[in-house]
C-alpha cells in the first residue's frame, strides 16, 4: 500500500485565509487589528527559520507583526521588563517567546511571565490547566495543527488508538489531550517506553514529536494507520553536494508511507500548519479581548 499524503502546507493556506477574513472583518466593524509579538533570544537556527516565516506570513494575513530580537546574553530582568511591556500593550493580542532559550534563562519562569490570555504558544500552566480540564484554552500551535489535519483526513477520531511519542509541554502533552478530548484511546511514550514499536505497531493514529531524525520506521507503522510526523531535523545531504543539509522528520518517510493509510510530509507537513495556527490563535486572543465573538473552525 502506497500511503495518502497529507498537503500540510495546502491546509495551510487555507487556514490562513480564514485568518484573513478573520482580520478583515475585525479591521472592518471595529478598527482592530490583531498584533502578534516574537521574542527571540540569541540565534538558534531551528529559531530563526520559524520567526522568518512567520514574520512574513503574519503580515500576509494584515496583522501587526512585532519582533524582538534580544542578544544571547541579555539579562534576565531585561527580557522580563520587555514581556510586562508586550503585556500591558493593548496593540499586542499574542505573545510568543521562541524556544530554546539560552542557559542562564528559565523557559518556566518566561512563560510563567506571560499573560495567559497572550500565551499564543498555549505553554503557561493556566492554560495547560484549562486545556487538561477540557475548558476553553489558548492551545499550543503544533497541536492543533495536528489535529485539524487529523479530523480533515480522518473525520470523526473517536474510539481510535492513538500513540503519541514524545511527552513535552509545547507538543506531545496536548495533543494527547486534544486527542483524548475527541475520543481517542490515548498512549503517551516517551524514552522509557518498553518495546516502542510494538506500542507503535496498535497506533491507529501515530505521532513522533520526538527529535530523533528518522526514527520511526515502516515495520513500527500499522497498515493504514494515519501517521503525522512533528519532527524537524536538519541532517547532511551529501547526495547533494558537498556540505549540504536536509530537513528530515522523526519518521523514516520511504519506509513508513509503504504501510500507513495517510502520512505527512517533512517539509511541508505539520510545520506550515503550526504558522497558520499561530495566526489563527493570536486572531482567537484578539476577539476575546475584545469580548467578540470568536472564528469559527479555527480553534480546538
Ligand atoms: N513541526 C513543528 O511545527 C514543530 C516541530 N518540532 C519538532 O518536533 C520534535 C519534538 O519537539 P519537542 O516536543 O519540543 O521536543 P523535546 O525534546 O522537548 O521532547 C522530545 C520527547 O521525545 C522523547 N524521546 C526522545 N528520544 C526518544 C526515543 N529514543 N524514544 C522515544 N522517545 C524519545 C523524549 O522523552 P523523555 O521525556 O523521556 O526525555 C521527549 O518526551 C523536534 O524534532 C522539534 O524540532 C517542535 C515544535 C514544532
Ligand atoms: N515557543 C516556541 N513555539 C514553537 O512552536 C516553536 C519554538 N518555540 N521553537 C522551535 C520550534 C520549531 N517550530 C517550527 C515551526 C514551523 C516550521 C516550518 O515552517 N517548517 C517548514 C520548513 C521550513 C524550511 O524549509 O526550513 C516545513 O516543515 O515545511 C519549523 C519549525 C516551532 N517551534
Amino acid at each position: 500500500m502506497t500511503a495518502t499524503i497529507i498537503d500540510g502546507k495546502a491546509f495551510a493556506a487555507t487556514v490562513r485565509e480564514k485568518v484573513a477574513a478573520g482580520v478583515a472583518t475585525l479591521k472592518a466593524d471595529h478598527g482592530i487589528t490583531p498584533g502578534l509579538a516574537v521574542v527571540l533570544v540569541g540565534e538558534d537556527p531551528a529559531s530563526q527559520v520559524y520567526v522568518r516565516n512567520k514574520g512574513t506570513q503574519t503580515i500576509e494575513v494584515g496583522m501587526n507583526s512585532f519582533e524582538h530580537k534580544l542578544p544571547a546574553d541579555v539579562p534576565e530582568a531585561e527580557l522580563y521588563a520587555l514581556i510586562d511591556r508586550l503585556n500591558a500593550d493593548p496593540a499586542v493580542h499574542g505573545i510568543l517567546v521562541q524556544f530554546p532559550v539560552p542557559d542562564h534563562l528559565s523557559e518556566t519562569d518566561i512563560v510563567a511571565r506571560i499573560d495567559p490570555a497572550k500565551d499564543v504558544d498555549g505553554l503557561h500552566v493556566v492554560n495547560a490547566g484549562l486545556l487538561a480540564s477540557g475548558q476553553k484554552a489558548m492551545v499550543s500551535c503544533t497541536p492543533l495543527g495536528c489535529l485539524m489535519l487529523l479530523r480533515d483526513q480522518l473525520g470523526s477520531l473517536s474510539g481510535l488508538n492513538a500513540v503519541v511519542v514524545g511527552r513535552s509541554n509545547l507538543v506531545g502533552k496536548p495533543l494527547a489531550q486534544l486527542l483524548l478530548r475527541d475520543s481517542c484511546t490515548v498512549t503517551i511514550a516517551h524514552s522509557r517506553t518498553k518495546d516502542l514499536p510494538e506500542v507503535c505497531r496498535g497506533a491507529d493514529i501515530l505521532i513522533a514529536a520526538v527529535g530523533r531524525p528518522q526514527m520511526v520506521k515502516g515495520d513500527w507503522v500499522k497498515p493504514g494507520a494515519a501517521v503525522i510526523d512533528v519532527g524537524i531535523n536538519r541532517i547532511d545531504a551529501p547526495e547533494r553536494g558537498e556540505g549540504k543539509t536536509r530537513l528530515v522528520g522523526d519518521v523514516d518517510f520511504a519506509s513508513a508511507s509503504e504501510v500507513a493509510g495517510a502520512i505527512t510530509p517533512v517539509p511541508g507537513g505539520v510545520g506550515p500548519m503550526t504558522i497558520a495556527c499561530l495566526l489563527a490563535n493570536t486572531l482567537t486572543a484578539c476577539c476575546r479581548a475584545n469580548d467578540l465573538p470568536e472564528p469559527d473552525g479555527l480553534t480546538a
